[in-house]
């Protein structure tokens, strides 16, 4: 059964709250254990018109829980959605303030910039190929405004699938000219290697985590449009940062970006 419209505004306020303040909220499946799915997303999209209120725009959509360990971590067997905002985006080894992150954690993806609306219903495979302009490779800093990250699939959803912002590549290649599911990928942290994987582990193929989307956008309505930004989802393990971290991701076929955080005494700076 749905929950109310008072506990989903609530839950929204809670997030919201902790985002400000960076003090961070206990899971709502504990708060709240009757939230289901649709609630969830319900609190994202009260989030999402405070932030369209806000002045910020939508840039496209990230794809989370891609990988199947932690799918199973999570109990789900479905990835799920965020909305990315015109100021989550940074340019590559362009220094991002730790001040608006939230217990971050950087992940290599493969971007993808789409060409054509996928707006029929159902889209497939060839449409979403045929859809995509270029794709690139990309850092998520993603974030959590519960605290410890102790997230299971409702609280994720709730907060915007965890998202914080964004590095693209400068490079872009189209789909023809890489086979995303062999692409390996290093992400190295000052030149020791954090996290590596390939794109077989995002749904196979980081093309299905598209599909995927694609389709619950179109089924919701909303469908995936020409100039939208898709974050496909993790190729590897997580890596949580701190202050002055440097991340630089190589992906083959996709070329390179670097995520620079700025230093401790830059944050102790900002916070005076
Ligand atoms: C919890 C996050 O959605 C993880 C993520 O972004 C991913 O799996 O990719």
């Amino acid at each position: 059964m749905p929950s109310q419209p008072a506990v989903l505004a609530e839950a929204a306020d809670a997030l919201w709250g902790a985002a400000k303040t960076g003090h961070y909220i206990p899971p709502l499946r504990a708060t709240y254990p009757g939230l289901d799915a649709a609630d969830a997303y319900a609190i994202q999209r009260r989030n999402t018109e405070r932030r369209l209120a806000a002045g910020r725009r939508v840039v496209g959509c990230k794809i989370g829980l891609t990988a199947r360990a932690v799918q199973a971590q999570l109990g789900v067997d479905q990835p799920d959605f965020g909305v990315l905002f015109d100021d989550m985006s940074f340019g590559d080894a362009e220094p991002i303030s730790m001040q608006r992150l939230h217990q971050p954690k950087v992940e290599a993806e493969i971007a993808f910039v789409l060409g054509r609306d996928l707006d029929m219903g159902n889209p497939g495979h060839a449409d979403v190929v045929k859809a995509v302009d270029h794709v690139l490779p990309a850092i998520e800093i993603v974030g959590s405004r519960i605290a410890g990250w102790d997230i299971r699939f409702v609280d994720t959803v709730a907060d915007n699938a965890s998202s914080g912002a964004f590095v693209l590549g400068g490079s872009p290649r189209l789909l023809r000219e890489v086979d995303l599911r062999l692409c390996g990928m290093v992400m190295n942290r000052r030149g020791e290697p954090v996290s590596v994987g390939a794109g077989a582990a995002c749904l196979g193929n980081p093309i299905n985590a598209v599909v995927w989307l694609a389709r619950t956008m179109a089924a919701l309505g909303q469908p995936l449009r020409a100039g939208d930004l898709v974050l496909s989802g993790a190729l590897g393990p997580m890596v949580p940062v701190a202050p002055g971290d440097v991340f630089e991701t190589h992906i083959n076929g996709l070329g390179s970006v670097k995520a620079v955080f700025e230093t401790a005494a830059a944050v102790a700076k900002e916070s005076t």
